[in-house]
């Protein structure tokens, strides 16, 4: 069964659905790129599959075990969390809050398991320091060391390259795909960098306009809005 199952789902708010109609599937060892423009619903089908929108129609079924409080999470930063007064080691460490119930205190594993993915994500050095004082691409590796403590399977991932340089942006790239590659974790990245999900991504859903293409990547090239983007790139891919 896959990690992740979209049946006919549409979501939204007040009003008109802003999703309708996705059928999807996410396997073990996927990568898939959520892209789309702006207002298409990415964060909000994201929001959806986290169980923090509820479907107005169809369903989000999970599989292989897999429990919805075991997606690590990287949301859309917003101002306020940059300005988040807390040290980088009670950041990573509240990504075990899922886990802990109504019990107050972290174990001794879970303070291991923070502090395994503060090396991981190369951050230990940074573990006594303020969040707010750190650059956005030191942000962003402790907002991933964080995620990576809610789970072992899947990892999504809204926008994590927003306000990075290039450099950075590609160090945050190159992390997440070999967290995918070489450890076999499962991520849904949505993203608006089309260049990134044809060169990273296992599977494509590419929102839009009413209408969606959900497929490989070599079948996203050949597709509609694939060719659209190789036309623009020149035929690069
Ligand atoms: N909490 C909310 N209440 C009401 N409408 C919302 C809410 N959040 C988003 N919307 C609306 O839903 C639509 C889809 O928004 P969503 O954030 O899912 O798009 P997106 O594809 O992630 O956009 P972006 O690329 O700009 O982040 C937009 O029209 C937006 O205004």
């Amino acid at each position: 069964m896959a990690l992740l199952t979209c049946e006919n789902v549409a979501a939204g708010y007040e009003g008109a659905p802003v999703i309708e109609g996705l059928d999807f599937t996410v396997e073990r060892g996927d990568y898939l790129y959520i892209v789309g423009e702006n207002g298409s619903g990415k964060s909000t089908l994201m929001k959806t599959i986290l169980g923090l929108i509820r479907p107005r129609m169809g369903h989000v079924v999970t599989g292989e075990g897999l429990k919805r409080t075991e997606i690590g999470y990287l949301p859309q930063q917003t101002v306020v969390q940059k300005d988040f007064p807390a040290s980088v080691r009670e950041i990573v460490l509240s990504g075990c809050l899922n886990r802990m119930g109504l019990r107050p205190f972290y174990t001794r594993r879970e303070k291991e398991l923070a502090a395994r993915n503060m090396a991981r994500l190369g951050v230990t050095p940074l573990a006594s320091h303020c969040y707010r004082e750190l650059s956005g691409g030191q942000q962003q590796r402790v907002l991933l060391a964080r995620a990576l403590c809610a789970t072992r399977k899947l990892i999504m991932l809204d926008e994590p390259v927003t306000g990075l340089d290039p450099k950075v942006t590609t160090e945050m790239y190159e992390l997440v795909a070999a967290l995918n590659r070489d450890e076999g974790l499962t991520v849904v990245m949505i993203s608006h960098d089309i260049a990134a999900a044809v060169r990273y991504a296992t599977h494509i859903l590419h929102l839009g306009g009413g209408k969606y293409f959900f497929g490989s990547r070599v079948e996203y090239l050949s597709s509609a809005a694939g060719r659209i983007f190789t036309h623009r790139e020149g035929g690069k891919q």
